[in-house]
């Protein structure tokens, strides 16, 4: 039965909510039941978009001459109406995108934890003084905001992304115009109403819904834009590098991951398995930093994959919204269709099937669900082990030694995330220091950002910046080293 909604959210400019010039809406539907929509979104212009830029850049001055406490106490009230929407935030996630109600309500919660962490950093240190060869002057850092910083953001995370970029982005003084992505601009679109209830002037934040190449785009190569900062897929990432480039602008890529787990003879089979079933395939396996490959030592393999596939059975699928059900759909049905063909590439490669690889057929709804999938893999060098599917699948590789399978992880264009099971102290510091990859994890799944650190890539990952945590003001600031002679 088709559940029809009409809610039309619009765009957020200058304080205001109003329609595109487009005159045109799209349709964001829900994953698990698509025929059910969860509400009409703006199918905004260029001129939508310059229209927004304009009002932050007039909000900019005033908001900039804010104290960061003055900002901070703004953060925080927002915060606090996060807190009191925190279920129709999360359940909107949930319907939007397809992830179960379980991870949008701990996503949301993160997002609150985020905006209180940013909004004490407007009471911290900005600068450094650093003693001047001339005794008679004063030298010291001090930190300028960018100004207007365009943000883009991706489906997989529609509460934790967008925050904690927005977040840091205000309170380091700057004014934000935001493009969220459209399987999940509902969300967002909540998110900013928070925002304004919270008495944020008018034109600090702006958000303008719409299409990735128009608005995108448009914020990409906007001259009145001066730091943009982008999480989602490569191709599109680099898109955005290029005309950053081209006009000098600062900006922030965080990208794709191939992230392998290393099991080694000596681990605790149980809490990896435990890990990899979480790490791979929580949230459909629709993470950044999700497990896709999982290199295991010959003398526990036949053990582990035993184990793994007899947990990996007790998965429930459903939709997000039901409390049993422990994994969701895909979040479109272009993921869907895109998943669905990473997996017959694997099995056309000579990959071996050994559980899943097929639709999960919900009769009710026709949800875009998959089965958790996982593959025996003997060369490292076909697709299933090397692009990133985003998606339930599973690589499984086997290798003689912990010199091989550290090898063998690092063989990737990614270096995101990085797992290794083992009690041994010399295997576990040799992995800290010769894996590639921007977050490393312990006797620990994958995945598992903590927002008080610095999260980003390796290699093609990553702008190689880092967001999060202190590190975020690396990027939303600009530092100046001042001398002062009396
Ligand atoms: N590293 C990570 O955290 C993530 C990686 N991904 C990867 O990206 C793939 C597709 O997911 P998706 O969210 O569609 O990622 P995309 O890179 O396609 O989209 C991310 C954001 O960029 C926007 N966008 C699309 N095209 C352009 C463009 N030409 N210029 C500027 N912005 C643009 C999108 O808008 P619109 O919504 O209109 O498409 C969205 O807001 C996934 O399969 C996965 O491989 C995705 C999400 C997170
Ligand atoms: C896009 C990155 C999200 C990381 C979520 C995690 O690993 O907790």
């Amino acid at each position: 039965m088709s559940t029809v909604t009409t809610a039309n959210y619009l765009n957020y400019i200058n304080g205001e909510w109003v329609e595109s010039t487009s005159n045109e809406t799209i349709e964001s539907i829900n994953p698990a039941a698509p025929e059910e929509i969860v509400g009409h979104i703006q199918l905004s212009t260029k001129e939508d978009l310059d229209k927004a830029v304009e009002a932050a850049k007039n909000a900019q001055k005033t908001w900039r001459g804010l104290s960061g406490s003055e900002r901070g106490e703004i953060l925080y009230k927002v915060a606090a109406i996060m807190e009191e929407r925190l279920e129709e935030i999360a359940e909107c996630a949930t319907r939007e995108m397809g992830k179960t109600l379980a991870e949008t309500k701990g996503e949301t919660k993160r997002g609150i934890a985020i905006l209180k962490y940013y909004a004490g950093e407007g009471m911290r240190k900005v600068g450094d003084v650093i003693p001047s060869t001339d005794n008679e002057a004063l030298m010291f850092t001090t930190r300028v905001p960018l100004g207007v910083v365009g943000v883009i953001t991706p489906w997989n995370f529609p509460v934790a992304i967008p925050i904690w970029k927005v977040a840091p982005a205000l309170i380091y003084g700057n004014t934000v115009v935001i493009k969220p992505a459209s399987e999940s601009a509902v969300t967002f679109a909540k998110i900013a109403k928070c925002f304004a209830d919270a008495g944020l002037p008018k034109g600090v934040l702006n958000m303008v819904t719409g299409s990735g190449t128009i608005v995108g785009g448009g914020i990409a190569a906007h001259p009145e834009i001066k730091g943009i900062t982008f999480t989602g897929s490569n191709a599109v990432g680099k898109s955005i590098a290029h005309e950053a480039m081209k006009r000098g602008a600062k900006y922030q890529l965080e990208m794709g991951g191939k992230n392998p787990v290393i099991v080694a003879g000596d681990a605790d089979i149980e809490l990896a398995v435990d890990a990899v079933i979480k790490g791979a395939f929580l949230s459909t396996g629709q993470k950044c930093t999700a497990t896709s490959r999982v290199i295991v030592e010959e003398t526990i393999y036949d053990r582990f994959i035993k184990k793994l596939i007899a947990e990996t059975k007790k998965i429930t699928i459903g939709a997000g919204i039901h409390a049993d059900s422990w994994m969701g759909p895909c979040a479109s049905e272009t993921q869907y269709k895109s998943v669905l063909q990473a997996i017959q590439t694997g099995i056309n490669e000579g990959a071996k099937l050994i559980l899943g690889g097929k639709p999960y057929e919900d009769k009710v709804n026709n949800g875009y669900f998959i089965e958790p999938t996982i593959f025996e893999v003997a060369d490292q060098n076909i697709a299933i082990a090397r692009e990133e599917i985003f998606g339930p699948v599973i690589a499984l590789m086997k290798v003689s030694s912990m010199e091989r399978a550290i090898d063998l992880a690092n063989d990737s264009a990614y270096g995101l995330s990085a797992s290794i099971f083992t009690g041994n102290i010399t295997r576990m510091l040799k992995f800290v220091q010769e894996m590639e990859a921007g977050l490393i994890r312990v006797n620990a799944e994958s995945a598992g950002v903590e927002l008080q650190a610095p999260f980003g890539g390796m290699k093609e990952s990553s702008s190689h910046s880092r967001e999060q945590g202190e590190a975020a003001k690396e990027f939303f600031t600009s530092i100046k080293t001042v001398f002062v002679k009396g």
